[in-house]
C-alpha cells in the first residue's frame, strides 16, 4: 500500500460500516484507515485499480462453509492487480431486527448470499420466512434501522448490530461455530515482500494427458505445500479452465526457479502474488 505520511491508507472494500470486510481490513492493516466502500467486487477491483481513489484494496475469496467465490477469480485474472497478503477472519452471523422484535414477527431475511449460505441449517428450521439478497450484511442492517422496517432481520455480524442499533434475536446461526472467511488483500504493485512464504499462481493447460498432473508433480519435487487448487472455466473456450494453485513455501528464491520450469509445462503462467501467510483473527 502506498500513502503519503499525513494520509490514511485509502482502503476498497465491499460492503459498508459495520461489514465484515471493514472488520478485517481493520485487523490487517492494524492502523486508522480511510475506506472506499463499494456495492459489488466488481468496483472494489476498479477502485483498487486507480490509484486517484484508493491505495489497493480488500476482497473476499472464500468461506470455510459456503466455498469460493468464483467470480472473483475472474475478476483477479481480469486485472492487472497483484495479491500482497491474506487475512481469515472468523465469522459470527448474528440475526437482528428492530428493538422488541422476536422471531415470530420475522417475515423477510435480508442479507449478502454468503451470510445466507452460512446459515443454511438454520434457515432451513424457517421455511416461511422469506430470503432477499442484499449487497452487503451491514447493509441489510442499516436498512432496517433507517427506513424502521418491522417484520425484516438481517444476517450480519455484531459490529453491524452495534452500528445500527438492532437487536440479536438469535446469535451464532452460522451452520458451524468453526466458520471463516479468506480475505485477498490487492494491490496494482507487487513490491518484493521478503517475508513472503505464500504464492498464488495461475496457470491454462493443454487438454493433454498428465499435463496438470506434471504440473503438481513439479511443485511437489519442490516440496512446496498446495493449501489450496481451484479451477474455473476460460468463458472464450468451452470446458477449458484457468486453475490458481496457492502455494507455501520456505524460500522465495526457489519459488522462481519453480515458476521457471512451470513455463514450459503450462500454456500460460502467472504469479497472482506472493505473500506472507494470512493469520487468523
Ligand atoms: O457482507 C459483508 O459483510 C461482507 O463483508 C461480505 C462477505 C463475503 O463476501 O463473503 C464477507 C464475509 C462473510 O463471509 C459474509 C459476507
Amino acid at each position: 500500500m502506498n500513502k503519503s505520511i499525513k494520509d490514511n491508507i485509502r482502503v476498497a472494500i465491499q460492503g459498508f460500516s459495520g461489514s465484515f470486510h471493514e472488520k478485517a481490513a481493520q485487523h490487517y492493516f492494524n492502523e486508522t484507515l480511510s475506506f472506499v466502500y463499494c456495492n459489488t467486487f466488481s468496483e472494489v477491483v476498479k477502485a483498487s485499480e486507480d490509484s486517484e481513489l484508493s491505495d489497493g484494496g480488500l476482497m473476499a475469496i472464500e468461506n470455510s462453509i459456503a466455498g469460493t467465490i468464483l467470480p472473483n477469480y475472474q475478476l483477479l485474472r481480469n486485472s492487472a492487480l497483484s495479491i500482497v497478503g491474506e487475512v481469515y477472519l472468523q465469522i459470527g452471523q448474528q440475526l437482528m431486527a428492530l428493538p422488541g422484535q422476536t422471531i415470530s414477527d420475522i417475515k423477510e431475511i435480508h442479507s449478502h448470499h454468503m451470510a445466507i449460505k452460512q446459515c443454511e441449517e438454520f434457515l432451513k428450521k424457517h421455511p416461511n420466512i422469506k430470503l432477499v439478497e442484499t449487497e452487503d450484511t451491514a447493509l441489510s442492517a442499516k436498512k432496517i434501522k433507517n427506513e424502521h422496517l418491522k417484520g425484516v432481520a438481517a444476517i450480519a455480524g455484531e459490529q453491524a448490530a452495534k452500528i445500527y442499533d438492532l437487536e440479536i434475536i438469535a446469535p451464532n446461526i452460522e451452520t458451524v461455530k468453526n466458520n471463516f472467511t479468506r480475505f485477498l488483500v490487492i494491490n496494482p504493485e507487487q513490491r518484493d515482500n521478503h517475508e513472503a512464504n505464500k504464492a498464488s499462481l495461475l496457470f491454462s493447460l493443454v487438454h493433454e494427458p498428465k499435463s496438470l498432473s506434471d504440473v503438481l508433480i513439479t511443485i511437489g519435487e519442490y516440496d512446496f505445500n498446495i493449501s489450496k487448487i481451484q479451477s474455473f472455466p476460460i468463458i472464450e473456450q468451452e470446458w477449458s479452465y484457468y486453475f490458481v494453485v496457492d502455494i507455501e513455501f520456505d524460500e522465495i528464491k526457489e519459488l522462481y526457479n519453480l515458476i521457471e520450469e512451470l513455463k514450459h509445462k503450462t500454456s500460460s503462467l502467472r504469479l497472482l502474488g506472493s505473500y506472507k501467510k494470512g493469520i487468523t483473527i
